[in-house]
């Protein structure tokens, strides 16, 4: 797992072999260990050179290895021995050196670098700290505010910005390993006391408490109850107060206590899980690894709306052409505006230029012959969209793919009408567009293995996380919002404000409690579908009472509200008051507990008090009730699909790794217990029922997440 060969005479050449990215696994610790013995032993060995294989550094500790007993040498004696030892160790970086990488190489005492490059510290995105040194080292050789920054973030830095800050002594375009080699036998015989970071002090400001107190203050608004970010400004706190032994000794009890906990667990969980959907696979058999995406260089975007706006900018920003189409020339003009000044706005922050070349705007769809992939991000109307599909099935060449960008309807629907249903496939972006991570793959009955290929490639490129997801109403994501949006709302029906739900789903991590997105989404497009499904306004069923639509408990406060015209930030009134039209800042409401209040009265409601654990129980257990629902229908490859869709689309915390890993984690039995009491309490709310595979996951011991494909019926997969 480390190769030894001596060059040129007198280096030792010690290269991490363990592909694809040489993870710090026991073997490998072991053979670094071994043969930096032998280099340190061999009287004609005058310096040594680090290096990893296939031009890859090192990519840190193995994360695989985590959930196993600790085998092999650990890492600090291990990286301790270089920097102790007499003879000069340079770390040669190609590619990555990232985690428990960078500190090997922090403990070498010299740093060259490839420039293509990038180094950092990611461990608190896994719920953990550079536990290797890191926290203590790389403040004496960059300085606290810097380290601070890059530990307490995990951000990685080009080559050229490791420079800069000093973590690398030397850059190339040639090959590191080379430069290194040579190097190494430049600086035989310097003194290296000045090389180990371990002796130095860390170079200090006067106002460092104000540096640690600030970055203790932003970690703590910014984690939202993540606990790593805080245990790394404490960890480089020690850095600055302590001597080098005392500050490891801090670095490893935060250690301990960040490696035992629940968000280690699920950060850890949703590194893999981030993985594992990009490998999709069919009941047909059809997988990633044997279905071949088509190549796509033209593509198009039908509408400009606040979707297809963003949608442009993404396929553009990846550079592809775009052609971007609109009904009237005064809507063109209006889009082309929008996605010029994003792609400006853009290009600026990144010190690029907007590639406004890659795009053609135009009127007339005969302009779409030679496209490749065409999106639809059409109003959402099952009509229009139907209108659009017909004349893109005549318009473009036989072999291009039709995407749609609905956010809920009937994908097979939309195929039927085109003389191609095997190329249609669901693209569901999330807006803002080209800053949304998540992309929702719907495959519709019909779409062939080679399109799904395609979609998802597309979305790689876009840097989406694509989920795979079956044909169902409001697909996965929506579809689960459903419940916990209904549960929010019965709670104000009951006796909870507005502030009091969000407060709690804050709490919990959200950035944003349900009311507060719901005023940023706008109010009425909650109430335009609501009317379309015949839940409110002219297509009510007469025979329903107020409460009750379609035989289950229905909450009309949204549609009050909306009436009221309170559509959210954009009229500066919704759930909460904003300052203006458009403002952000939410405030509660006198007029909106008025409402409530006389809500309740009308309908003789007595209000209850209601805690955060009833808001969190039956909002969150009822979203999670159907995912399992989304599972047994065969609608996700797996609990991991879900949760990818839940923290990369709706803000649902990392720390928390999405909701199906968060049930595990609190316990199947205690999430069916609970449901069963709500459901007791509130019969009228069939979300509430558990679900069979809840109950049956439950009746076999609570097998662990990835067990639970082994409980679903077969045939099960819709996908
Ligand atoms: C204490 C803690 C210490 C000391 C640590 O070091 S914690 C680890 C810190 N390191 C990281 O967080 C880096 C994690 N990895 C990455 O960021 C990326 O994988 C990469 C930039 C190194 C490479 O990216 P890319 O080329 O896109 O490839 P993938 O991300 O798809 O990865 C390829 C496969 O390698 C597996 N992998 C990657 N890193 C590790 C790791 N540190 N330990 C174990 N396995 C790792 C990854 O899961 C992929 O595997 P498959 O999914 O293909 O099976």
């Amino acid at each position: 797992m480390a190769r030894y060969a001596q060059v040129q005479g007198s280096v030792a050449l010690i290269t991490l072999t363990n592909p694809p990215v040489n993870a710090l696994s026991a073997a490998v610790r072991l053979g670094i260990t071994e043969a930096v013995t032998r280099a340190l032993r061999d009287p004609k060995v005058k310096s040594v050179v680090i290096c990893g294989e296939n031009g890859v550094f090192c990519g840190g500790a193995d994360i695989r290895e985590f959930a196993k007993p600790m085998t092999g040498p650990p890492l600090v004696p291990m990286i301790s021995a270089i920097e102790e030892g007499d003879k000069p160790v340079v770390a040669a970086i190609e590619g990555v050196a990232f985690g428990g990488g960078l500190e090997l190489a922090l403990g070498c005492h010299y740093r060259i670098a490839h420039s293509k490059a990038r180094v950092g510290l990611p461990e608190v995105t896994l719920g953990l700290l550079p536990a290797a040194g890191g926290t203590q080292r790389l403040p004496r050789l960059i300085g606290l505010a810097p380290a601070l920054e890059l530990i307490t973030t995990g951000r990685h830095v080009t080559a050229q910005e490791a420079l800069k800050l000093g973590i690398v002594d030397k850059v190339t375009d040639q090959s590191a390993q080379d430069l290194a080699i040579q190097f190494a036998q430049e600086v035989i015989g310097q003194p290296l006391l000045p090389r180990k970071l371990s002796t130095q002090l860390t170079p200090c400001p006067p106002d460092v408490d104000t540096i640690l107190d600030e970055a203790m203050a932003r970690v703590k608004q910014r984690a939202r109850g993540a606990m790593a970010p805080v245990a790394c400004v404490q960890a480089v706190r020690a850095a600055v107060n302590l001597p080098y032994q005392a500050g490891m000794q801090k670095e490893q009890e935060l250690m301990a206590f960040l490696f035992r906990s629940s968000q280690a667990r699920a950060l850890q969980y949703c590194f893999f899980a981030q993985r594992a959907v990009g490998k999709w696979s069919l009941s047909s058999g059809a997988h990633s690894g044997n279905s071949k995406p088509r190549p796509v260089t033209k593509a198009a975007v039908i509408g400009l709306g606040t979707m297809g706006r963003g949608i442009t900018v993404a396929l553009v920003k990846a550079g592809l052409s775009v052609v971007a189409v609109e009904t009237n020339k005064k809507q063109l003009e209006m889009g082309k505006q929008m996605v010029s000044a994003m792609l400006k706005h853009d290009a600026q922050k990144m010190n690029a230029v907007p590639r406004l070349d890659l795009l053609h705007y135009t009127t007339d769809l005969s302009e779409l012959k030679n496209t490749d992939l065409i999106i639809e991000a059409v109003f959402e109307d099952m009509a229009l969209k139907k209108e659009v599909f017909k004349k893109l099935s005549s318009v473009c060449k036989p072999d291009a793919v039709l995407c749609t960008n609905t956010s809920g309807l009937d994908v097979d629907e939309l195929a039927s009408v085109t003389k191609r249903p095997e190329l249609v496939v669901g693209m569901h972006f999330f807006a803002p567009a080209h800053v949304m991570k998540l992309l929702e793959v719907v495959r519709g009955s019909r779409s062939s293995p080679e399109v799904m290929a395609t979609a998802m490639h597309l979305g790689k490129r876009l840097g989406k996380v694509s989920v795979v997801v079956g044909n169902c109403s409001g697909f996965v994501g929506n579809r689960m919002l459903r419940p916990y949006l209904d549960q929010a709302n019965f709670l104000l029906e009951e006796g909870a404000t507005p502030e009091l739900v969000d407060g709690a789903l804050e709490e919990f991590g959200f950035p944003m409690g349900v009311f507060k997105v719901s005023d940023l989404s706008g109010l009425d497009v909650g109430w335009r579908i609501r009317k379309e499904a015949g839940l409110t306004g002219p297509n009510v069923d007469p025979k329903d009472p107020l409460r009750r639509r379609q035989g289950r408990r229905y909450s009309p406060l949204p549609d009050l509200v909306c009436e009221q015209g309170r559509l959210g930030q954009k009229s500066g009134r919704g759930w909460y008051l904003y300052d203006k039209p458009g403002g952000r800042v939410a405030t509660p409401d006198p007029d909106i507990h008025k409402l409530l209040e006389d809500y309740r009265v009308r309908h003789g409601i007595r209000p209850r008090q209601i805690g955060s654990q009833e808001v969190l129980e039956r909002c969150l257990f009822a979203l999670i009730n159907e995912g399992f629902r989304v599972l047994e229908d065969g609608m996700a490859m797996g609990p991991e699909g879900i949760d990818m869709i839940y923290v990369f689309g709706y803000g649902w915390p990392r720390h928390r790794g999405g909701p199906m890993f968060y049930a595990a984690m609190v316990g199947l039995p205690r999430v069916l217990e609970r449901l069963e009491y709500y459901q007791q309490v509130h019969p009228d709310v069939p979300h509430l029922q558990p679900s069979s595979l809840l109950r049956r996951l439950v009746v076999n011991g609570s097998p662990p997440l990835d067990k639970w494909r082994d409980f679903l019926q077969r045939p099960h997969s819709q996908l």
